[in-house]
């Protein structure tokens, strides 16, 4: 495939590095000042950006005809509009909180405990989240996507950033040195605690999961998730 990163940072530069291992080719780095994008050239843009400029990115891709991978977090007021024009220009896309496999099992994993924790009273949920200190947004993607697969499976009726009335589920977000990414669910009584986890130890499940997702999508057409590329 001929891919454009839209995003030459952490994330981008992970994936060049594997996805030239399995023999594509990188036709485009773009980052704030390109100003010419060879969208004729491009097979498919993956867009790991900033949460400014992922909206751009992805909707001008659409507009040019181009197959789009997003794992940039902290846009998501935008998505509903990015969808719109996705589905206008019969566009192909998928965005992740998360592009891990070990990720996207926590996510079934997570809504499976929060289903099996319906029946039970006494006790209280949280997420815990940290990432490296030069994340831009709060909480992360990935924590808002635990948030709403409990939310949809409890009793909770809403997210809230250190939260803590009864019907707010709390999220509380740590940022310190170099953590790629660490997620923790916790339910606690007064008698124990419950507690699942993930804990990224390096950025090449996420550049992977994009990668593969990009395979995957090449062709289609729609709005589609890693559930459908990993057959969840
Ligand atoms: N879904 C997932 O699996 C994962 C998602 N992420 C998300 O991906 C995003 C990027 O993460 P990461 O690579 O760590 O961040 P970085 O800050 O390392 O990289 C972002 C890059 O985007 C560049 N940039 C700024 N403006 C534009 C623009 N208009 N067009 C294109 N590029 C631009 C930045 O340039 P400059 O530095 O010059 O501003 C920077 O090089 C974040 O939102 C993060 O939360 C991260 C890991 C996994
Ligand atoms: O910014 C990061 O680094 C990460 N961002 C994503 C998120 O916001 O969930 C995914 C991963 O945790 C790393």
């Amino acid at each position: 495939m001929k891919i454009a990163l839209f995003g030459y940072g952490k994330m981008g530069k992970m994936i060049e590095s594997l996805a030239l291992a399995r023999n594509h080719e990188i036709v485009a780095k773009i980052d704030i000042d390109t100003v010419d994008i060879p969208y004729n050239e491009i097979d498919i843009a993956i867009d790991f950006s900033t949460p400014e400029a992922a909206f751009q990115n992805i909707t001008e891709c659409f507009k040019n005809n181009i197959p789009v991978i997003s794992g940039t977090t902290g846009w998501l007021s935008n998505y509903e509009e990015a969808i719109a024009i996705c589905d206008k220009n019969n566009g192909a896309f998928i965005y992740a909180s998360n592009f891990s496999l070990g990720v996207n099992l926590f996510f079934e994993l997570n809504q499976k405990l929060a289903k099996m924790m319906q029946g039970v009273s006494g006790y209280r949920t949280s997420i815990e989240e940290i990432h490296h200190t030069q994340k831009l947004d709060a909480p992360s993607g990935t924590a808002i996507t635990l948030a709403e697969g409990i939310l949809d499976n409890s009793a909770y009726k809403t997210w809230k950033l250190d939260g803590e009335k009864e019907q707010e589920l709390s999220i509380h977000s740590i940022r310190e040195g170099q953590v790629p990414g660490t997620h923790t669910i916790a339910y606690k009584s007064e008698v124990d605690s419950i507690e699942i986890k993930h804990t990224a130890h390096n950025r090449e499940g996420f550049a992977l999961g994009a990668i593969i997702a990009a395979e995957w999508l090449v062709g289609k057409t729609g709005v589609y998730s890693m559930k459908d590329v990993l057959n969840l």
